[in-house]
């Protein structure tokens, strides 16, 4: 949802490449028809659908087992992922509210920032709906993952493939912690390493931003992102037993009611949370896990307020 916009079309195209899709759906407010027509000639399996227009959302819904959701505004220089709450909570409201209409049981990803609020709008909606299942709603930070792997295997001149940081938290700011002491396979870095790596994945979005000089935000890496979390929720449904990626999801890993951390994804969705990355943490880790919980709490509550203020449409 949201497929004609700068994530949504090269999302599109690598998940046409997947051969675990059968049917690609793509939605957006705008004209999405020659999107689909064009990535309809790949010869790839997935057979390609465009709806454009709210009129069309529904049937774009039903049927679907992954819902991704990247509809709404990006950043400009300047800004911070909270400045486009006035606009995207109400996308992202609206689309929760067709999806819980249409496809209750999908995995549903969202994308749209900001997402420390977004998700919790989502999850406050379907909870109105009656449909929520925790196990089944997750906040996309699968890019902080892939800065933080790229990041540190440049740093430390390790091998791509290899590296697996977890980031815990959110997504904005100091709420994104990458655990750099559980890197695997086992790196160790001296603190001004730790301090270096830290603030470039916090900061690694306004790095973009600031790039792209009012043109938008990250798109080809949160599309290679998003691919990424879909191809393993699909693999999850097909019922591997061996895929974990980090979210932003319903969490009792801390005192706060939504967190980001590695999960196991199983056929119905979280299938355990991984606790033991927030066991051991440095000092240094320890401190800013403290240090972000008041931001990423005012976040959800600000999005559970709005929520709560304006009840679904049935
Ligand atoms: N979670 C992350 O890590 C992450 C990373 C990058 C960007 N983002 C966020 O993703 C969002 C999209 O970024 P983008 O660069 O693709 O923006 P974009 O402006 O290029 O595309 C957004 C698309 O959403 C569509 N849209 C707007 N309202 C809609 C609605 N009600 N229904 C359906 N579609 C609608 C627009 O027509 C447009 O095609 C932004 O909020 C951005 O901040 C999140
Ligand atoms: O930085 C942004 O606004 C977009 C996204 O959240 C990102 O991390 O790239």
């Amino acid at each position: 949802l949201g497929a004609a916009g700068g994530i949504g079309q090269p999302l599109a195209l690598l998940v046409k490449m997947s051969p675990l899709i059968s049917a690609l759906h793509i939605y957006d407010i705008a004209n999405v028809k020659g999107v689909a027509a064009d990535l309809s000639h790949c010869n790839t399996p997935a057979q390609v659908l465009g709806f454009t227009g709210s009129s069309e959302l529904p049937n774009s819904l039903k049927g679907v087992d992954v819902v991704v959701i990247p509809a709404g505004v990006p950043r400009k220089p300047g800004m911070t992922r909270d400045d486009l709450f006035s606009i995207n909570a109400n996308i992202v409201k609206t689309l929760v509210e067709a999806v819980a209409d249409n496809c209750p049981d999908a995995f549903i990803h969202i994308i749209s920032n900001p997402v420390n609020s977004t998700l919790p709008i989502a999850a406050e909606v379907l909870k109105q709906k009656g449909v929520y299942d925790p196990k089944k709603l997750f906040g996309v930070t699968t890019l902080d993952v892939v800065r933080a792997n790229t990041f540190v295997a440049q740093k430390k001149n390790l091998k791509l493939i290899d590296v697996d940081v977890p980031v815990v938290g959110g997504h904005a700011g100091k709420t994104i912690l990458p655990l750099l002491s559980k890197t695997r396979p086992p790196v160790s870095f001296n603190d001004e390493e730790v301090q270096e790596l830290t603030v470039r994945i916090q900061n690694a979005g306004t790095e973009v931003v600031e790039a792209k000089e009012g043109a938008g935000s990250a798109t080809l890496s949160m599309a290679y992102a998003a691919a990424r979390f879909v191809e393993s929720s699909l693999r999850a449904l097909d019922g591997d037993a061996d895929v974990y990626e980090c979210s932003f999801v319903q969490s009792d890993l801390t005192e706060l009611p939504f967190f980001a951390s590695r999960v196991k994804l199983g056929r119905k969705g979280v299938e355990a949370i991984i606790s033991s990355d927030l066991q051991g943490l440095t000092e240094y880790e320890q401190k800013a896990l403290e240090a972000l919980k008041p931001e990423l709490k005012a976040s959800i509550e600000k999005g559970i307020a709005f929520a709560q203020k304006q009840p679904v449409t049935t």
